[in-house]
């Protein structure tokens, strides 16, 4: 049972409130200085309920007392109506809270049993240590935190096709990780020592996506100013990772095939064909085989991409990984911006771990790496993004679209409107509209 002690010259209030909180506490009494003494001498109490006058003694010189001995004890002040001042003094002094003589018992449980309550959530959640097998380092900049089944599977997976020369397709929601895993490939593939090149499909317009695959030549058209080599050139021998397929459009698409099934390239404006080697990952966070479907893809370029699939599952389908996910990205904030934070309260933990997480473990990542900033030793409150007021607040704000409007039309005035509705913020636009920080980066670059 946890300790309370009371302090108070009026014996009959020590008696009152002795015979209150018995039930729900081991209560020590103390109604002088000596008796304060020995109590604090020989018990360490979870709470304390100090009278400001106590005697002659001021109670905020027994509050000192305490907070010196046991930092930790959670300290409630009586005080006699009207002597607000002294509250304040006392509550600036590390006091939890105050309440009023005479006493309402109610309200004195109720305060009491609150600051327990307050007192778990600061309790710091003992950190998962993480070891070599839930961080697998892939590069200088980039390592991966997963303590599931369901990853663990995965990066076995990684490991038996990595060095297996064949197209892999990797599907899941945005912010899963699928850069993460294309980078284990590449880690352990015999092609890690030539580059692994990066497109998102999703971000460069149509008429510019044949130039960023396969290059162009000087004077190829108005801007070519010189040679330039295109993503499979440069990935000659390494890997292309082509994220974001399922937004490439199907004229794109064509282009793309011809040369997964030639393996050569003709850059923009060139006669001359070039013969490429290269290993294709594709990512998308659409289910690709019912764009298929619907035929807003095409099924021969389907069938060539997804050799093999990976199916990387939302972080709310993996909850186990939470935790070591935090503490990665608590180091990581630490190492980028020269803070110390050594955990997360009880609390914290237990919001973090009944959040749905729309925006995966990238959103995971940004939540953390704003508490981390905010934090002192521990990261005690969370901040999670209030998605479905800002859902409501702008429910009535309504994009009037005609039937025939171009399709990009459509979407750069969604992200425009969406955009002005949050003030600018990406992040959330991005949350909002169900696709990467990144991609609403690239959509509005050309246009800011
Ligand atoms: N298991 C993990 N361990 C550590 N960091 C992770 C993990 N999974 C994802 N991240 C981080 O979350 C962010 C999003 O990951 P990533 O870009 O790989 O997701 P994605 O599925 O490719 O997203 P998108 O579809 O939006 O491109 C990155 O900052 C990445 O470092």
């Amino acid at each position: 049972m946890d300790k309370l002690l009371i302090i108070d010259d009026e014996k009959s209030v020590l008696n009152a409130l002795k015979f209150t909180f018995e039930d729900q506490f081991e209560v020590l009494t103390a109604n002088s200085m000596f008796e304060v003494n020995e109590m604090l001498l020989n018990h360490q109490p979870q709470i304390a309920l100090i009278d400001l006058r106590f005697g002659k003694i001021s109670g905020l010189k027994v509050l000192m007392k305490i907070k010196t001995m046991y930092p930790e004890t959670i300290i409630i002040v009586m005080t006699a109506f009207g002597t607000i001042e002294t509250s304040i003094k006392a509550i600036k002094m590390g006091a939890y809270d105050y309440v009023e003589k005479p006493i309402e018992v109610n309200r004195l449980r109720e305060i009491i049993n609150k600051a327990i309550r307050h007192d778990d959530q600061k309790k710091k959640f003992p950190m998962a240590p993480l070891t070599e097998s839930n961080v697998y380092k892939l590069s200088e900049f980039h390592s991966m935190a997963i303590h599931s089944r369901k990853m663990k599977d995965i990066l076995d997976i990684v490991d038996r096709i990595s060095k297996l020369n064949v197209n892999v397709l990797i599907q899941g929601e945005s912010g899963t990780g699928k850069e993460l895993i294309v980078r284990a490939i590449y880690q352990k593939s015999d092609r890690c020592h030539h580059e692994l090149c990066v497109v998102n499909c999703g971000a460069i317009p149509d008429s510019l996506i044949e130039s960023e695959l396969f290059g162009h030549v000087k004077g190829a058209f108005t801007g070519a100013v010189d040679n330039k080599k295109g993503v499979f050139e440069r990935a000659h021998k390494g890997i292309l990772f082509l994220d974001e397929i399922g937004e490439m459009s199907l004229a794109s698409q064509v282009k793309l095939l011809r040369v997964l099934q030639e393996g050569e390239i003709q850059p923009v404006g060139s006669e001359k064909s070039i013969k490429v080697d290269v290993r294709v990952i594709a990512a998308t966070n659409r289910n690709l085989e019912e764009e298929v479907e619907k035929g807003r893809f095409r099924s021969d370029l389907y069938y060539r991409l997804n050799v093999l699939t990976i199916q990387v599952p939302p972080l709310r389908e993996r909850r186990e990984d939470i935790p070591y996910l935090i503490e990665h990205f608590i180091e990581k904030a630490n190492d980028l911006y020269g803070t110390q934070v050594s955990g997360i309260s009880k609390g914290g933990m237990e919001t973090l771990m009944s959040y749905d997480y729309k925006g995966n473990v990238r959103e995971l990542e940004n939540i953390i790496f704003r508490a981390v900033i905010m934090a002192n030793d521990i990261i005690e409150e969370i901040a999670l993004p209030d998605l479905s007021s800002t859902i409501k607040a702008y429910e009535d704000d309504v994009i009037q679209i005609k039937v025939g409007t171009k399709l990009a039309e459509v979407e750069q005035e969604t992200i425009t409107r969406t955009l002005d509705a949050v003030n600018g913020n990406k992040a959330k636009a991005a949350r909002l509209l169900g696709i990467s920080e990144r991609n609403i980066h690239y959509k509005t670059q050309n246009k800011e």
